[in-house]
């Protein structure tokens, strides 16, 4: 669940990003995120991640302020959420199973329990057959996917995806988007900040649109 109770964002020295903003994401609703570039959709996941924090309002996210999260507490609010980004960031050497691995042995999970989980997330994405490949052998889709499943595989509640879709062509496109709305039907929030149109009128979850930091649209669906 992500609330957002009339929060703003300035940065220094007085730009503001984001104008009183208020919307809720309940748990297992996905949301697609839209604006024109610079319209403050980066800034936006960025104060839920905790990257930076709200200059007034408030950011819930799972009941958690995360405008009052110090140190630790804020790397453990954040495995919480999962990203997926446009570029994937992979390590190229490593394979798929390590790269999704990776955020279990950043939490210091004990390492028997970690093969089970990086299956069942490649699982989830279908490339639990490529685990050992190397990730420069795989496709631009299935690279997103394996992005996909490092995201999930430390069981987000939440997971923000930041043009997700952006290298994809339309039909891996709505392969991955296929899989967002398999997460969000047991149970995951998800938002997707993106500019592709033709993604959000398919797909038809509910819109938000920020125009100059500000929320100027929530629809049920895309016309
Ligand atoms: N750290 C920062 N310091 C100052 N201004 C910033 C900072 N980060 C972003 N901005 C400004 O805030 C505004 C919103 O930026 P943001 O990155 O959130 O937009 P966006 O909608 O994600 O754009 P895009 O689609 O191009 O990624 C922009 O005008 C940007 O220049």
């Amino acid at each position: 669940m992500i609330r957002f109770e009339s929060v703003s964002k300035r940065y220094p020295p007085q730009f503001d990003a984001l104008r009183e903003l208020s919307f809720d994401l309940p748990t297992g609703e996905m949301a697609f995120l839209t604006g024109h570039s610079g319209a403050g959709k980066s800034t936006l996941l960025k104060l839920i991640m905790r990257i930076e924090k709200a200059s007034s309002g408030r950011v819930i996210v799972n009941g958690r302020d995360q405008g009052a999260l110090k140190g630790r507490q804020i790397a453990l609010a954040r495995r919480d959420i999962g990203m997926v980004y446009q570029d994937h960031n992979l390590l190229d050497d490593r394979s798929v199973f390590d790269n999704v691995a990776l955020p279990l042995i950043i939490a210091g999970m004990p390492a028997r329990d970690i093969p089970n989980r990086v299956y069942a997330a490649l699982d989830l994405v279908g490339l639990k057959h490529r685990a050992k490949a190397m990730p420069l052998e795989l496709s631009g889709g299935e690279q997103q996917r394996v992005g996909i499943a490092r995201a999930v595989v430390g069981k987000p509640s939440v997971i923000l995806a930041d043009e997700p879709t952006g290298n994809l062509d339309p039909q891996l496109a709505v392969e991955v988007m296929n899989i967002f709305e398999d997460l969000s039907r047991v149970g995951v929030s998800i938002l997707v900040a993106t500019h592709d149109l033709a993604l959000i009128a398919r797909f038809r979850h509910r819109l938000l649109t920020l125009q100059a930091g500000q929320l100027v649209a929530d629809t049920g669906a895309a016309t």
